[in-house]
């Protein structure tokens, strides 16, 4: 347990004994989590959305259960657990024995923090219209049960208490949702669908001394405002969800439309392959090429585990 309470420790001082920005990338599979340790992130965020769309095929509409999502933080927290990772928990599945079973599972996954939001389960990403929320009592019984799995486990897990109330509410009702949730047990803020910079401050002001954590949703309803400027406006966390899915969908898009196309992929050549000179070589390292890809995934440390453990698998090399 201690080992992996550890991570939800880390994430703990890194809120409450620094005033660093704790910056999120926001990963969705095993790909984007380990392209985001290869850069020296010290942190990640697992996205619902693009679990979603990465897992099922399927927009954020809530349709991921929580067997999807914890088997998904359990996958992301285990690839480097020194990385405190915070994890979309969505509505939390359900009423209060629900949310508690699905916090605790969380915290036994070894995820460090989780936002917990008011919308009904039939939810909807926030920065979509229509949304519909639950009232602040059924808000606050979703936070105390994640206190409650906290506690009995002896857990440092940061509960972040979302609230999608500024659409159809405005920001004093979301502002007291939050207050509330904080009194229940949350250690951090979040203000859903935020518009613009001046909402941005009011909001981190009038939760002071709470932590507020910023949304920058690529295509969403929040300015995407830099790291600097995040910490200025008054935010510890912020959280950049589908960044990286989006690149990759866009590079997706362009390797397939170039097969499709011309019945060919070039993504893997070298530069003289490119210039049509010869063909790819068995076994030829190429940017991006299988063996990177295994090797960013830990193919070595795999090869060195096997053997430090009197393990034969790989005497014959790979
Ligand atoms: C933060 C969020 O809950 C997520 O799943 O990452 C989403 C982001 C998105 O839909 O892109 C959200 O509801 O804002």
């Amino acid at each position: 347990m201690a080992g992996i309470n550890q991570a939800a420790a880390r994430l703990r001082a890194q809120l409450f004994d620094s005033d660093e920005l704790i910056v999120c990338p926001g990963v969705q599979d095993g790909l984007s989590a380990r392209v985001c340790l290869q850069q020296g992130f010290k942190n990640l965020y697992m996205t619902g959305a693009g679990t979603a769309i990465s897992l099922l095929g399927m927009p954020d509409l809530g349709l991921t259960t929580a067997d999807d999502m914890v088997r998904q933080a359990s996958m992301l927290s285990s690839l480097d657990r020194s990385v405190p990772l915070i994890a979309d928990i969505d509505t939390g599945f359900g009423g209060p024995v629900m949310v508690s079973r699905t916090v605790e599972r969380y915290i036994l996954a070894g995820v460090a923090g989780l936002h917990l939001e008011d919308q009904v389960t039939t939810k909807r990403c926030g920065h979509l219209g229509g949304k519909e929320l639950v009232d602040v009592t059924t808000f606050v019984s979703r936070i105390k049960a994640a206190r409650e799995a906290r506690e009995r486990l002896q857990s440092d897990l940061v509960i972040i208490a979302r609230t999608d109330a500024l659409q159809s509410m405005g920001l004093d009702e979301a502002v007291s949702r939050l207050k509330a949730a904080v009194e229940a047990g949350a250690d951090v803020a979040f203000l859903e669908g935020v518009k613009d910079r001046e909402e941005m401050n009011k909001f981190t002001e009038a939760m002071a001394p709470t932590p507020c954590l910023v949304n920058l949703v690529p295509g969403g309803l929040t300015p995407l405002v830099n790291a600097k400027e995040a910490k200025e406006l008054g935010y510890r966390i912020a959280i950049w969800p589908c960044f990286a899915m989006t690149h990759a969908y866009l590079a997706y898009q362009k390797a397939a439309r170039e097969l499709m196309e011309t019945g060919a992929v070039t993504a893997g050549f070298t530069e003289k392959q490119k210039a049509g000179e010869g063909e790819n070589a068995p076994g030829e390292q190429v940017p991006g090429g299988i063996r990177e890809l295994f090797e960013l995934c830990g193919l070595s440390e795999c090869v060195e585990f096997d053997k430090k453990m009197g393990g034969q698998t790989f005497s014959k090399g790979v």
